[in-house]
């Protein structure tokens, strides 16, 4: 996902939440949500949740409808068919009761070229409902501030990497404390110490109690940061729940170093043994099967086995299977 930042929430209608809001116990909720373009499913009867405080990543491969949802969900695009909540509020017909209080970092056209990056902040932050116009120079220093971008404040912003494009969409996100924050891939064109930023101001908005909705394609990113997690695959929603259920749900797995993979592969299917070749290794689910039968089947084969671990799927090996098997 390229191109500059949109913010959203700035520049909307402002409308006081309507009493009732916090009861909700989810922060955003999808049911059936579909999108289509021409003959084109992007979403199809997705029911999303949100839970309130969470850190939900939204994984799923390239085309498989994060975007779009995430679109949906601020009432950038409309839904061909299904209902959204958002902060308890109905989207987009009741979009400016909850969007000043998301902030919103997507793909699409929103900064001025020949602004400053402090220059276009500024603008975002005149649009702010929440933002006394005595306040608005300090919120944006300390928006850049917060993001790194201090230093390269004053640079225009068609001279920016697409790594500080990324960083002054997060920081007009930012502008003012929101209850949800939602980041359509965050880390994409920035350098690791820009991809630890991100995480650690993720960490810092979940330690505030704010909801963050987070797209990446990057596992290890999710399963570093977040939460919860949703896993989309061609515009439908395969899993979602909380991080540690998925990978609960993983089963116990064997990861086995051997001297011969095909000659181990063919020898476990012999017996009834499912596996599969990851990095070199063999993994076989501990479903039907536990570690010393494995061995055994290696060894009687004539197969060498250097090493054998026994473990839990990683989120990699869960997001492979519910990908594949939806395929
Ligand atoms: N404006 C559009 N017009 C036509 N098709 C679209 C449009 N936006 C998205 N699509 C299609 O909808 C599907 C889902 O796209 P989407 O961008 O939501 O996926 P994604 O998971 O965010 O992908 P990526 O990780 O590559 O950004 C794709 O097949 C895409 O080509």
């Amino acid at each position: 996902m390229v191109g500059a930042t949109k913010i959203s929430g700035a520049g909307t209608a402002a409308a006081a939440p309507a009493p009732g809001d916090e009861s909700t116990e989810l922060a955003a909720r999808t049911s059936g949500l579909r999108k289509t373009y021409g003959r084109t499913v992007a979403v199809s009867g997705v029911d999303l949740s949100v839970p309130h405080g969470a850190v939900l990543g939204v994984l799923g491969p390239n085309g498989s409808g994060k975007t779009t949802t995430i679109r949906m969900l601020l009432g950038l695009t409309s839904p061909t068919a299904g209902s959204i909540e958002l902060l308890g509020h109905s989207v987009p017909e009741h979009a400016g009761r909850a969007l000043p209080r998301v902030g919103a970092l997507v793909e699409g056209p929103g900064f001025h070229p020949f602004l400053s990056g402090r220059e276009n902040l500024l603008r975002c932050a005149a649009m702010e409902p929440a933002l006394h116009s005595s306040v608005l120079r300090q919120a944006v220093d300390e928006a850049l501030e917060r993001v790194g971008l201090a230093d390269a404040a004053n640079r225009k912003y068609r001279g920016y990497s697409l790594g500080m494009k990324q960083r002054l969409g997060l920081a007009a996100a930012l502008l003012v404390p929101r209850d949800l924050v939602v980041l359509d891939e965050p880390t994409n064109g920035l350098d690791p110490a820009g991809t630890k930023e991100i995480r650690r101001i993720i960490a810092e908005l979940h330690a505030a109690g704010t909801t963050v909705l987070v797209s990446s394609h990057l596992l290890a990113e999710v399963e570093a940061t977040c939460t919860h997690a949703a896993v989309l695959h061609k515009g439908s929603l395969v899993a979602q729940g909380a991080l540690t259920a998925l990978l609960e749900a993983g089963g116990p797995n064997l990861l086995v170093s051997t001297a011969d993979n095909t000659a181990g592969l063919e020898a476990l299917r012999g017996v009834g043994i499912a596996a599969r070749e990851e990095n070199g290794n063999l993994r076989v689910e501990l479903t039907d099967v536990d570690s010393p039968e494995v061995i055994a089947a290696l060894v009687q084969a004539g197969v060498g086995v250097y090493e054998a671990r026994r473990g839990r799927a990683g989120l990699e090996d869960i997001f492979a299977r519910l990908t594949e098997e939806e395929s």
